[in-house]
């Protein structure tokens, strides 16, 4: 063991050693590498100081608080300044006492106890020491920025963010689609952990856009983003509103019932409460052999009433009978091509029934319920509008069918080297406008619903005559409507009751444009009785999908017995449908016969009037 102690250096054994190699180099070798190494080290230091302090230029307290308010708290920054100028004497002297050491080397390596070479190198220790600090400083702050910032300040994180989310442009797309083009504000992009503030502080982060509001979500639970925003909200407004009023919001419900689980991502955005609307519940209404009762949701006084008694009169005479003739919902892209020859090219091809196969091979592997039906190209010079219609179960079917429509395109691009696409809905589909298309060649289900009501019970429930009620339709109905230039608007209120189903069940309430076309017939029958029917065309609904999976709508749709998926797909949407064309049915039967009687007015006064909140508050005495 002490033999072997005796031949292990010992670390003055070694500081010889490398003392006699650095000697045995000659003077210019030696500056060269002294010189070098403080150089590149210097640099280096410097380098990283002012990134740091560059960083810090760049950042406000109050960024800092957004970056990580507990390890960063406000008001207690760093003083930057005075480490910058600590930064440069310490390299000054580094610096220094290196051109000292060079310029005497061959003296202070040969000085006889070493000690002044021993000073060197303490003083150069306790220089590294501190620039480790400064790395250690500047190692600790980018841990910071990379936590809690994917857009970190080295990098713009808006063109990032923007070229990430923005979807492709379609290839005839102007100009100022170009995505770059787009300005997304940066500082919307810090993606912190917020949870940990106070609500206020985050309504204020929204206030100044450093969080965006329709970003609260991926942030915070969706209940909380919820409250917040309203914070948020009721500051904007009060900045807009002429009395600065600071509770606008308050009276918006936002608690208890509505899923904002639910809602985000599926339903609504920017969201800070729901709507309260009444329900009123139509029925029993006789329908196809079964009792159903119907949810109307609607601020309309009277409508409800209406439509019950129309219901009752129906379920009277003995109920009503509705079928589905149609059921595809539809898309239709915009594509040009080349030159118009080539459109009907494109046109022809598609009705060859192997390439429709294809098609629908390349549609329906974007879905497990969408089967497409048809394809019905029209060609306008160098423009096709391919109307691709879908059997979509019982969902609604819009997303569905412009999923399986790109795939349609996406295959048509492969055949058709010069075809663009203009965009993938046409306006030929159509979906949300008045179009003769649709009242035309269905969209949707495509129902008929009729009835027969006995004079009697046209005489006491209706208090009209079978005669009156036919004149009437006739004169308004149809010549009024023909007069008016009317498309699909053959019937006295057929949207009332479509929208407040629509509203009541979760459908898109936007489509009770093209849903509530109906042609409403009325004749006397041999007997004298009352034949009526209803033509609807165009009811775009579902029982899966959209609004529907909300607990409240989904509520309504169980009380008309067709929530969610039925057995076979398609079977609740067209119960739903169905049931739709008939509470409509009902609906035009009211009030065609209050307008043969001329009760519309006082019914109205009635059921839509009676507690207007403006007059009870001006004269409540009276009132009472
Ligand atoms: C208001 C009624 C029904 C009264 O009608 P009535 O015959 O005087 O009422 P009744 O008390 O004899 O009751 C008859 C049945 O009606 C129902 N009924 C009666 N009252 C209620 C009620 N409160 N709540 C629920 N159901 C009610 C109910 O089924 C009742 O039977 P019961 O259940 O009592 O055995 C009738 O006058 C009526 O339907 N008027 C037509 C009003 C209407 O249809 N308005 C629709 C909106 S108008 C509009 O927006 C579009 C328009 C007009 O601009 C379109 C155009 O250009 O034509
Ligand atoms: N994209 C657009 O251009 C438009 C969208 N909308 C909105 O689209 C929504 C409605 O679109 P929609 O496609 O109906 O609904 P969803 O987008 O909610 O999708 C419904 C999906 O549910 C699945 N599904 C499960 N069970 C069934 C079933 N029994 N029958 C049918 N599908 C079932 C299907 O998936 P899978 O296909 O994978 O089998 C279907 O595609 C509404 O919110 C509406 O407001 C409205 C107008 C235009």
């Amino acid at each position: 063991m002490a033999a072997a102690m005796g031949t292990m250096p010992t670390i003055g054994m070694r500081l010889d050693a490398m003392i006699d190699q650095i000697d045995n180099l000659s003077s210019p070798q030696l500056y060269g590498i002294i010189v070098a190494a403080t150089v590149g080290l210097c640099v280096v230091l410097l380098g990283t100081g002012s990134s740091n302090l560059d960083l810090q230029h760049n950042t406000t307290a109050k960024d800092n608080l957004l970056k990580k308010p507990a390890a960063v708290p406000k008001g207690r920054q760093p003083k930057w300044h005075i480490f910058k100028w600590i930064n440069y004497l310490a390299v000054v002297a580094f610096l220094w006492s290196v051109c000292t050491f060079c310029l005497n080397a061959s003296h202070y390596l040969h000085h006889e106890s070493q000690g002044v070479l021993v000073q060197f190198l303490v003083g150069w220790s306790v220089f590294l020491l501190y620039f480790f600090g400064f790395f250690g400083v500047s190692f600790i702050h980018e841990d910071i920025s990379n936590d809690e910032t994917t857009a970190s300040s080295r990098q713009p994180s808006s063109s990032k963010n923007a070229t990430k989310q923005l979807h492709k442009a379609a290839p005839s797309a102007p100009v100022c689609s170009d995505p770059a083009s787009f300005k997304v504000a940066a500082s919307s992009h810090a993606s912190t952990d917020i949870k940990e503030l106070a609500d206020e502080e985050i309504a204020e982060l929204v206030l100044s856009n450093k969080v965006k509001d329709h970003e609260l979500e991926k942030r915070l639970d969706p209940f909380r983003a919820v409250a917040v925003r309203r914070l948020a909200a009721n500051r904007k407004l009060s900045t807009v509103l002429p009395d600065n009023k600071t509770n606008v919001l308050d009276k918006l419900p936002a608690t208890p019932s509505l899923d904002y689980a639910r809602v985000h991502g599926a339903n609504c955005e920017i969201v800070v409460g729901y709507v309260p609307l009444p329900v009123g519940l139509v029925g029993p209404l006789t329908l196809n052999g079964e009792t159903v009762y119907v949810p109307m949701a609607t601020t309309e006084g009277c409508l409800v009433a209406s439509t019950n008694r129309g219901a009752k009169a129906i379920t009277q005479g003995g109920g009503a009978q509705a079928r589905i003739i149609r059921d595809g919902i539809t898309r239709a892209p915009c594509v040009r091509m080349g030159s118009a020859m080539e459109a009907a090219d494109l046109k022809m091809w598609c009705e060859e029934p192997e390439n429709f196969d294809m098609l629908k091979r390349a549609f329906e592997s974007t879905t497990s319920f969408g089967k497409l039906l048809a394809c019905h190209p029209t060609v306008a010079g160098k423009n096709v509008y391919l109307r691709l219609v879908c059997f979509s179960g019982d969902a609604m079917g819009m997303n569905m069918v412009s999923k399986g429509s790109l795939a349609v395109i996406e295959l048509l691009q492969k055949e058709f080297s010069s075809l663009q696409l203009v965009a993938l809905s046409g306006n030929m589909c159509t979906d949300k406008k008045a179009a003769a298309t649709n009242w035309l060649q269905g969209r949707g289900k495509s129902v008929v619903v009729e009835a027969v009501i006995s004079k009697e019970i046209v005489l006491t429930t209706l208090k009209t005559t079978v005669a009156a009620l036919v004149h009437t339709n006739t004169h308004k109905n149809l010549i009024g409507s023909a007069m008016a230039g009317s498309l699909g608007g053959f019937n006295a209120h057929a949207s009332n009751i479509v929208t407040a189903i629509f509203l009541a069940t979760g459908q898109d309430p936007a489509q009770n444009v093209e849903s509530s076309n109906c042609i409403t017939l009325m004749e006397e029958t041999e007997e004298g009785d009352l034949w009526i029917s209803c033509t609807m065309p165009s009811i775009e609904v579902g029982t899966v999908g959209g609004g529907t999976s909300l607990e409240a709508q989904a509520a309504c749709l169980e009380a008309i017995g067709c929530k969610g998926g039925g057995n076979t797909p398609g079977e609740n949407s067209k119960k739903l449908a169905t049931v739709v064309a008939a509470a409509t049915m009902a609906g035009e039967l009211s009030l065609l016969a209050a307008l043969a009687a001329n009760t519309l007015v006082q019914a109205h006064m009635t059921h839509n009037r009676k507690s207007n909140v403006t007059r009870t508050n001006i004269c409540d005495e009276s009132f009472k």
